[in-house]
């Protein structure tokens, strides 16, 4: 090849492993990665890379694994100021006596934008690259978000009663509707409509978020079946399953994500499958609420997308999606009774490709494919604790956290180097996270 078929592009990365995500399974060895913009313009081995493109730079990283940045589908980033305020409560305790209660008293304007910044920090250095949020404000942490180059679905709240961002439903639809207008056609965010859950929101403004989203295209991600209680309620209450009820409602559509859905029966699998749904498994909050726990292998034989998240970090108790991947996988293997259930490849899907596909835009985030967008992260396996490698996929999922993670691009553009947060500004972020916490602890604001 001579000097005339070189191309040129911006960064080319070398990494020891390449993880694409697609074609599912696979592993290359010392491939490299060229991006040009915001884009990936190649997946390539090493030596065709050096007769093919000049990049104006080179990272190499010769003990890594390079892959797509991970999708935390659920969560509620500021909440993550409350971490370790209420712990080994169930669900409706937790939220009645203590979350709500707190929320009451210390959401503003402030506090939302110095929590998703603290969330964003731990997300970036853990590897995930886009995120989901459902919380008040979803104005404020869209900006901060979109300040800081990070992928974010903003799930406006919607429930029956007031809170700090709305006196009531019309309020939350009405403002609601402002917001995907104003956010629509952002490169870094997708705003959609969040239904808190079925026992927060009656049938009226439940129908009412369905007209929003066929209107506007905005997705609609909900909480439904996360623990016993909400479907034995709801059955005493009204006379049919939640997962029955949101589908008599339309609510159920592939514009939609199902948060947890434990407590599942055989007509909750049949209704997720004909109506293309989406379900985001939420395992350690499951786990720390004893919510219940999902039946992952189940919904995927069934063909249902299933993508992972977080929740908030006041029931997790961290944003660790590399941990949250290694809880799923072996929660998995124990509500199936199959050791092969939930495999390493398959739990990295869940945090990418699934996740793409949950959020609509699997034709361009979710795997390292050309044209994709440029969401990439590296992870570090020369640790001790990551040796010997016999196949990275497994470190991944089985024995890495999310700490190894080195390296991450959002768009093409570099958000971790070598461990070090290159958009916010982490000594900063401290102060104000000590701030919140000494008035959270003296419960004065
Ligand atoms: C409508 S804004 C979000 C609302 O949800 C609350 N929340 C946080 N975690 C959970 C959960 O696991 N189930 C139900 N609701 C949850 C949060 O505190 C906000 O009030
Ligand atoms: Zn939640």
């Amino acid at each position: 090849m001579t000097a005339d078929t070189i191309t040129a592009a911006d960064i080319r990365i070398n990494a020891r492993w390449l993880i694409p995500i697609e074609p599912a399974g696979t592993v290359l060895e010392n491939h490299a990665v060229i991006i040009q913009g915001s884009r990936l313009v190649a997946v390539i081995p090493q030596e065709q890379a050096d007769q093919t493109f000049r990049t104006r730079e080179t990272v190499d990283l010769p003990h890594h694994v390079v892959m797509p940045g991970l999708i935390n589908m659920h969560g509620h980033a500021a909440m993550t100021l409350f971490r370790g305020m209420a712990d080994d409560l169930p669900l409706m305790t937790w939220l009645n006596d203590h979350i709500w209660p707190a929320e009451g008293r210390f959401i503003s304007e402030q506090f939302i934008a110095d929590g998703t910044q603290l969330a964003m920090a731990e997300m970036l250095r853990t590897g995930t690259t886009t995120f989901s949020d459902m919380y008040f404000f979803p104005e404020i942490a869209a900006q901060v978000a979109h300040d800081a180059g990070m992928r974010a679905q903003i799930c406006f709240p919607l429930l029956d009663f007031p809170t700090p961002w709305g006196a009531g439903p019309d309020e939350y639809l009405s403002k609601g509707a402002d917001f995907i207008d104003t956010w629509k056609t952002d490169g870094y965010i997708m705003p959609a409509i969040g239904p808190h859950a079925p026992y927060t929101v009656s049938d009226g403004p439940m129908a009412e978020a369905v007209r929003l989203s066929e209107k506007t295209g905005a997705v609609i991600q909900v909480h439904l079946h996360e623990t016993a209680f909400e479907v034995t309620e709801a059955i005493e209450k009204g006379g049919q399953r939640p997962t029955a009820r949101l589908a008599d409602l339309g609510v159920l559509r592939p514009e939609t994500q199902c948060v947890h859905m434990t407590q599942i029966d055989e007509s909750d699998v049949n209704l997720l499958k004909q109506s293309g749904a989406h379900v985001i498994h939420c395992p350690e909050s499951n786990l720390k609420l004893a919510s219940g726990l999902c039946p992952v292998q189940d919904l995927l034989d069934n063909g249902i997308n299933v993508a992972i998240g977080t929740d908030g970090a006041a029931s997790n108790n961290d944003l660790d999606l590399f941990g949250e991947l290694r809880t799923a996988a072996m929660v998995a293997k124990v509500v199936a009774g199959d050791a092969s259930a939930l495999s390493a490849h398959k739990a990295l899907e869940m945090a990418t490709i699934n996740g793409a596909r949950a959020l609509g835009r699997d034709h361009e985030l979710g795997s390292l494919v050309e044209g994709k967008l440029a969401d990439i992260i590296a992870i570090d396996l020369s640790d001790p604790f990551l040796q010997p490698v016999y196949d990275p996929a497994s470190h991944l999922v089985y024995s890495n956290h999310g700490r190894s993670v080195s390296h991450s691009w959002i768009n093409g553009v570099p958000q971790l180097q070598d461990g070090r947060l290159t958009r916010i500004d982490v000594a900063d972020l401290m102060l104000r996270v000590e701030d919140w916490a000494g008035r959270i602890r003296t419960k004065a604001n």
